[in-house]
């Protein structure tokens, strides 16, 4: 049986990213850069004032208050040839290229116009040299990488691809997922369960964690325990980058999963991790011609499914999207309370994550009941990650994902 890392490696080197396309920056929110962002300009492009105000000699007010002379208004997106002189000022705007020979900006709250004449001005506070002026190039150079490819775009990026890519840029095509719940016990969320049955909370549930990572998703609902509908729905879920289907992996002689799956070409990669929730996870691969599908098989319990997309699903999905790898766990939670993980597995325990006002950032264990237990889940941000067959004591520190 795998361990997580060795299982997430053979995810990651089974996964290739898509194929790239060009499109508007808003469009690629969520996806990933494609390539470097090269900076083709310095930026500012020019001196700057940031301020309304005098754009002024800083040594013309060095010995205190001075009255000078305006010969020039600048407004923002607006140059001027007018050469600034000592004992001479212009008047600008936040925004506005500093004039030649300025080189400071005084506050317009700080200057009084002359009352006898008004290209006279009061400057009444002394500047130091450069105030209020961001300089050509003081926020990036010519040629510096400013978003590195496999970053994620996020509004902040769309603002700097909108600054300095004229609002376009190349990512990766976002992966399509299709979802199978199998199961002969399963209805669906709308219906009524008779005696024994349940009603199929993995697939909506797997379909806005696909949403929300921001797949394309195809729900190809509830499939019962039958060789022939389960090999008509795998048909189709095969035209997706990745296939999930939830339920019948375990051993059981309804689960005809993994034996479906490999009648229709994929290929076993892993059966069974060392993990808890999440055991029976079942990767795969089916490559025909030009196209790949990733395939899941996650444990029927819902909080095994879940886990098992948070660890397995979501790092394939960077990996088709061209994401660099973002780190799993988050170190450094001081834990609230002892805890025994008297199992042969690592687990990965529903919790609270919070950070008071301080102190740092603790972790509480809930008292979670089991892989069935998804209500508890809607307290948990986080999934605490202990050892097999370990104690720990409260006030010990430990990582773990957040969810
Ligand atoms: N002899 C063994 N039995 C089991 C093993 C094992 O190693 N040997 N592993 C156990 C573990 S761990 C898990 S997890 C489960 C997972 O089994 P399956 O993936 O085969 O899932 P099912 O048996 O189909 O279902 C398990 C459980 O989850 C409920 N379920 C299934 N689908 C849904 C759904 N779409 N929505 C909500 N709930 C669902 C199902 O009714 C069962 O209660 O196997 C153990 N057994
Ligand atoms: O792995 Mo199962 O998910 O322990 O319940």
């Amino acid at each position: 049986m795998h361990s997580v890392e060795e299982a997430l490696e053979l995810v990651a080197k089974h996964t290739v990213p898509l194929p790239t396309y060009e499109c508007n920056a808003v469009e690629a929110l969520g996806s990933a850069m494609a390539h470097d962002l090269i900076s083709e300009y310095d930026s500012p492009a020019f001196d700057k004032s940031m301020m309304d105000g005098y754009a002024v000699i800083a040594e013309d007010l060095e010995d205190g208050p001075a009255n000078l002379e305006v010969v020039d208004e600048i407004a923002a997106g607006v140059t001027t040839k007018e050469v600034i002189r000592p004992g001479t000022c212009a008047r600008i705007m936040t925004g506005a290229p500093m004039p030649p020979g300025a080189d400071s900006v005084a506050l317009v709250e700080n200057t009084q116009i002359d009352s006898e004449n008004v290209h006279r001005v009061m400057i009444t506070e002394t500047v130091t040299l450069g105030q209020n002026v961001l300089k050509r190039g003081s926020l990036l150079r010519e040629g510096q990488v400013v978003l590195s490819a496999g970053s994620l775009i996020r509004p902040i990026e769309v603002g700097i691809l909108s600054d300095m890519a004229k609002g376009r840029v190349t990512v990766h095509r976002s992966p399509s997922i299709s979802i199978i719940s199998t199961g002969d016990e399963l209805v669906s969320a709308q219906e009524d369960p008779a005696p024994g049955q349940i009603r199929n909370s993995n697939g909506p549930m797997l379909e806005a964690m696909a949403a929300e990572a921001g797949a394309q998703v195809t729900q190809l609902g509830i499939v019962k325990d039958k060789r022939q509908d389960l090999a008509d729905a795998i048909s189709q879920g095969l035209e997706s980058d990745i296939l999930i289907l939830s339920g019948g992996v375990s051993s059981g002689v309804l689960d005809l999963v993994p034996s479906e799956l490999t009648a229709h070409g994929v290929e076993q990669i892993f059966h069974k991790v060392c993990i808890k929730p999440g055991k029976p996870l079942w990767f795969g691969k089916r490559v025909s011609g030009d196209k790949t599908t990733l395939v899941f098989g996650l444990p029927g319990n819902p909080v095994s499914s879940l886990v098992c997309f948070h660890l397995f699903v979501r790092c394939a999905l960077n990996r088709l999207k061209g994401r660099s790898e973002a780190p799993l766990y988050v170190p450094g939670f001081l834990l609230t309370r002892d805890f025994v993980n008297k199992g042969d597995r690592p687990v990965y325990f529903p919790a609270m994550a919070s950070r008071k006002e301080g102190s740092g950032a603790t972790i509480s264990p809930l008292n979670w009941k089991g892989s069935a237990d998804l209500a508890t889940l809607a307290k948990a941000n986080a999934l605490a990650s202990f050892a097999a067959n370990t104690e720990y004591e409260a006030g010990q520190f430990i990582s773990a994902i957040m969810i």
